[in-house]
């Protein structure tokens, strides 16, 4: 402890056992307002009045992360790593938060309090309490801790950043949560506090501005500063705190009853009703108010904000006033609501709106999608089964085949589109590059703006004479003929019409398995580079190859089996493998290695644009295949030999396309 005093950029040193549960005897009277009174407005309520006591009020509302300076722009460790800050991220009312980069350019957040505020013993063991116990938890949906370091003026604790705010920046901006994406939310959340149970934490403070999104849009719980262990199940708490709207009944009750992990239940209960309904149930302008209310769990549902009954079963069974009554953790995902459509994930664009279809995903695919999401958040951990044995079931059972957008004609799959970035699925692996790869990415792009501009210029320049320069060789490209979107679990896989076949994996790498050949491709993707290629044999793949080999041959098999190909076969012409895909209401996309792109419309008619924007090819519903000059088809409205419906609409749309990416990119 002695620690936060010393002076410059010490690690902080680990906390004796001991410490951390002396806080059995902080009981504090109920009449005092409860820590984080201020937050009672939790900015979707009204603030607190002021009427009873204004002093002491007044006094309260001074925040003390008020008291935390900027850090300096490069925050050096004793350990000699750098940290050069960024962008201020938000601020709680303990501590302000920074963005901090290392020197690979990873970036994290750094919660910044003042050691200024951190004056007498009880804050300064809360913030060591606070530490250990984040630091002791790794989870899929709690906000990852990295480190810890002090300077002078202040100690840092540096998470993964969530760069998309929390639960409570989303509902101020939504203003009610529909119930699938609630639910969505609840598994997320039920994972991780069963997580922290089964570890005998109480977090103590949940509520909707400490459940962050992190970069793909999963929650993640932050804010440890309440957090207690239990030194055994039966032991109870009796230190009153937490957020007025979300406290507990029990908590209120203070010396006479105590409380432990069912208070968690209560928050959960009060979260799920918040985005449901738009506000707290116990909210009120006065927190006396709020405290009467909740001793007599006195809230409704309003008329105007319909919500399913099943909903509201399990909202009146996690608001139960005796804390025994509640479901535990363990029950609450068994409730007949989690049975309705349940989105596979949550898109960046629910931040701003309710995403369309998520009424109509059918049941099998919210079953899956539901039994995912709890594998994902650590509820059940499946059999180690080959994943290949998975894939098997998966696809031939019944339930999962809607899920699955077959090859060229995705049906029933419109909620799914999406456009899915390697950079974003996974952190890649740090290697070192080859000079051959490492401008790949740099290079892709400045086709890709280099497309768009080719495609602009002829399209204007369309009622000119034709310029030789602008008519390329036309042979015909290398095209994806075979298509499988296993990305909720896999990846995605396709084949080729050069017979190759590839499966763009989940973290970004892909493995390409060459046709008529006993060689495969290991292509590791790095971020904002490229791609390193290893080359190995299939007969002898190496160890940590071989069960990714075999999700490529199960694929193989599969669309071999069950789909039909875009095009008759070519013989290879040169490597080429996908770099990413978009997959759109009206198309999907195809970003090709070769800067090649092609789009299968849902009318299916595919087409394709190479050398660089100046060439495109038409591939028919009937397999024909005919490349042309680009300028050609913009002069004469049309392909020669078989008519495209709306082609120069078709062409319109592609060069949007590519207009977005491009544009992105530089
Ligand atoms: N991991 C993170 N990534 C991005 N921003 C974060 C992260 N953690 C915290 N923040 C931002 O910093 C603010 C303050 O963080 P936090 O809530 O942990 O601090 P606090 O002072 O303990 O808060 P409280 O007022 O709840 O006690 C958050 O509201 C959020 O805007």
């Amino acid at each position: 402890m002695s620690n936060l005093r010393t002076q410059s950029l010490q690690p902080l040193q680990p906390l004796s056992g001991g410490q951390l549960n002396n806080r059995v005897n902080n009981v504090t009277p109920i009449k005092q307002p409860v820590r984080r009174l201020k937050e009672n407005v939790e900015t979707i309520a009204p603030p607190p009045s002021n009427t009873a006591k204004p002093q002491q009020q007044k006094k309260k509302k001074e925040k003390l992360s008020a008291l935390c300076k900027t850090p300096p722009s490069i925050v050096r460790t004793r350990n000699g790593r750098d940290y050069r800050r960024g962008n201020f991220l938000g601020e709680g009312g303990f501590a302000r938060c920074f963005q901090m980069k290392d020197s690979s350019g990873q970036i994290y957040a750094a919660k910044t309090v003042a050691k200024a505020s951190i004056k007498n013993e009880k804050t300064k063991t809360k913030l060591l309490s606070e530490i250990k116990i984040h630091k002791s938890l790794k989870h899929a949906n709690i906000v990852n801790f990295i480190d810890c370091f002090e300077d002078d003026v202040n100690v840092y604790i540096l998470l993964e950043i969530c760069p998309n705010q929390s639960l409570m920046e989303l509902l101020k901006t939504r203003k009610r949560v529909s119930e699938p994406e609630v639910r969505f939310f609840m598994v997320q959340i039920v994972g991780a506090i069963k997580y922290l149970h089964s570890r005998r934490v109480i977090h103590r403070d949940l509520k909707l501005g400490n459940i962050f999104f992190d970069p793909d849009m999963n929650l993640k719980i932050g804010d440890f500063g309440l957090a207690t262990v239990l030194p055994s199940n039966s032991t109870r708490k009796y230190t009153i705190c937490g957020t007025p709207n979300y406290i507990a009944p029990e908590v209120l009750g203070g010396k006479n009853t105590g409380h432990s992990f069912e208070v968690d239940v209560w928050a959960i209960g009060i979260m799920m009703y918040a985005l449901l309904v738009g506000k707290p149930p116990f909210q009120a302008k006065d927190v006396q108010v709020i405290y009467e209310r909740i001793k007599k769990t006195e809230y409704g549902f309003p008329e105007d904000k319909p919500i399913s009954d099943s909903a509201k079963a399990l909202i009146k069974d996690l608001l139960s006033l005796n804390p025994i009554h509640r479901p535990t953790i363990d029950e609450i995902l068994s409730y007949e609501w989690f049975k309705g459509p349940f989105p596979e994930k949550t898109h960046e664009l629910s931040l701003n709106g309710t995403p369309s279809g998520l009424d109509q995903i059918s049941l099998a695919q919210s079953a899956l999608n539901f039994n995912n999401t709890k594998t994902n958040a650590g509820i059940y951990t499946p059999k180690n089964r080959n994943p290949v044995e998975i894939l098997r079931s998966d696809l031939h059972s019944e339930q999962p085949r809607a899920m699955l957008p077959q090859s060229l004609s995705p049906n029933d799959t419109k909620n799914k589109y999406e456009e899915v970035d390697p950079t974003s699925l996974g952190r890649p692996r740090k290697i070192n590059l080859s000079s051959n790869y490492s401008t790949t990415l740099k290079r892709l792009n400045n086709i890709c703006l280099e497309t768009y501009q080719n495609m602009r210029r002829l399209q204007y320049s369309q009622h000119e004479s034709i310029d030789v320069m602008e008519l390329p060789r036309c042979e015909n490209p290398t095209l994806i003929s075979k298509w499988v979107d296993y990305s909720n679990k896999y990846g995605f896989s396709y084949q080729m019409n050069n017979d190759d076949i590839g499966v763009l994996f989940n973290d970004g790498n892909t493995l390409l398995k060459l046709h008529n050949s006993d060689r495969f491709l290991e292509l590791i993707y790095h971020e904002n580079e490229g791609w390193t290629c290893i080359e190995n044999s299939s007969s002898h793949p190496p160890t940590q190859t071989r069960r990714q080999l075999e999700i490529v041959d199960f694929f193989a098999k599969y669309m071999n089996s069950n789909l039909s190909k875009v095009s008759e076969n070519e013989e290879r012409k040169e490597t080429v493998f996908l770099r990413r895909y978009t997959r759109t209401p009206e198309y999907i996309m195809f970003e090709m290695t070769n800067g090649n792109f092609q789009f299968n419309f849902k009318d299916h008619h595919k087409i394709c644009v190479s050398k660089n924007g100046l060439a495109i090819t038409h591939i028919s519903p009937s397999r024909a295949i005919q490349t042309h000059p680009l300028i050609l088809i913009l002069k004469q409205g049309n392909f020669p030999s078989e008519e495209v419906p709306e082609c120069l609409e078709k062409i319109a749309v592609i060069k949007d396309a590519i207009k977005k990416k491009a544009f992105k990119e530089t």
